[in-house]
């Protein structure tokens, strides 16, 4: 049964502080049961729903060898727009980031890891998100929301504890044998984080300057995730070059006053 607009407050529970002080510890944390399974079940069918028809795309991207994506899926539907410019996220985001009044949503972004083997996905190498950014600032972080059971064999996400105090370590993504850990090698000297078995409406949050990644999906069916990534408000755009901004217009060392970079309310 479709959601109606009326219906479309999400469900998303306040970060305790043990969680603030864990994610600034770590640099990421587990957000269990963070948004009520009922409205991640129309969700999921959303997911399901704009996904049919997409299979079998061919991929040559780095990162589309790691997933597929359905990026800025909340401007294209209403639910996933009522989670990520909901007010409890907004609060979310910005109690854990560090000194930050307010925060833009900078994508959303659907995420399909098919089964390995044939023509599915590989692993997520480890990487960090932030160097490839336009901002003048690291304080962003994404929530990453399991929309089905994501057991750890079917990739959730894994972390490099602490890794986001070592500032930016460089692009992965972009050449061969370019992961994180290929680069800097010290970083296993950090404690990697347990394997998480995450149920639909479980999360886990990182920093942008966390190292992450996913093994590959050894399951039979996609896993699918909703990603939503925030950034200081305050943040001033550096011209770098990015596909998502190159076009828009904004103008250097001026914060993101687009529409495309929605300011979340917090009330
Ligand atoms: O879902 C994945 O495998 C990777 C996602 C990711 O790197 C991110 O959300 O920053
Ligand atoms: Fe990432």
């Amino acid at each position: 049964m479709p959601m109606g607009v009326a219906a479309l407050r999400a469900p998303v529970r306040e970060v305790t502080d043990e969680e603030v002080a864990r994610f600034r510890e770590h640099g990421w944390a587990p957000l269990p049961g963070l948004v009520e399974p009922e409205f991640v079940a129309g969700l999921r069918e959303r997911a399901l729903d704009r996904l049919a028809g997409r299979r079998g795309r061919f991929r040559n991207g780095y990162v589309d060898r790691a997933f597929g994506q359905d990026r800025d899926i909340a401007r294209h539907d209403e639910a996933f727009a009522a989670l990520a410019l909901s007010p409890r996220l907004g609060r979310n985001a910005i109690r854990l980031l560090t000194g930050v009044d307010a925060v833009r949503l900078q994508v959303t972004n659907l995420l399909v890891k098919e089964p390995a083997g044939g023509d599915g996905h590989g692993a997520t190498v480890f990487h960090q998100d932030f160097p490839w950014m336009p901002m003048d600032r690291s304080a962003m972080l994404t929530v990453w929301l399991a929309l089905d059971d994501v057991p750890a064999d079917m990739g959730a996400l894994r972390f490099y504890n602490g890794s986001h105090r070592y500032g930016s370590l460089g692009r992965s993504f972009v050449r061969d044998g370019d992961d994180a850990l290929s680069n800097h090698p010290w970083l296993e000297t950090l404690e990697l984080s347990e394997p998480l078995d995450l149920a639909a409406g479980d999360a886990t949050v990182h920093s942008a300057l966390v190292i992450h990644g996913a093994p590959e999906n050894r399951r039979d069916r996609p896993r699918l995730s909703f990603t939503a990534t925030y950034f200081d408000a305050a943040a001033l755009y550096t011209g770098a070059p990015y596909g998502q901004t190159d076009d828009l217009g904004l103008k250097v060392n001026e914060p993101f006053d687009h529409p495309r970079f929605p300011v979340v309310p917090t009330a």
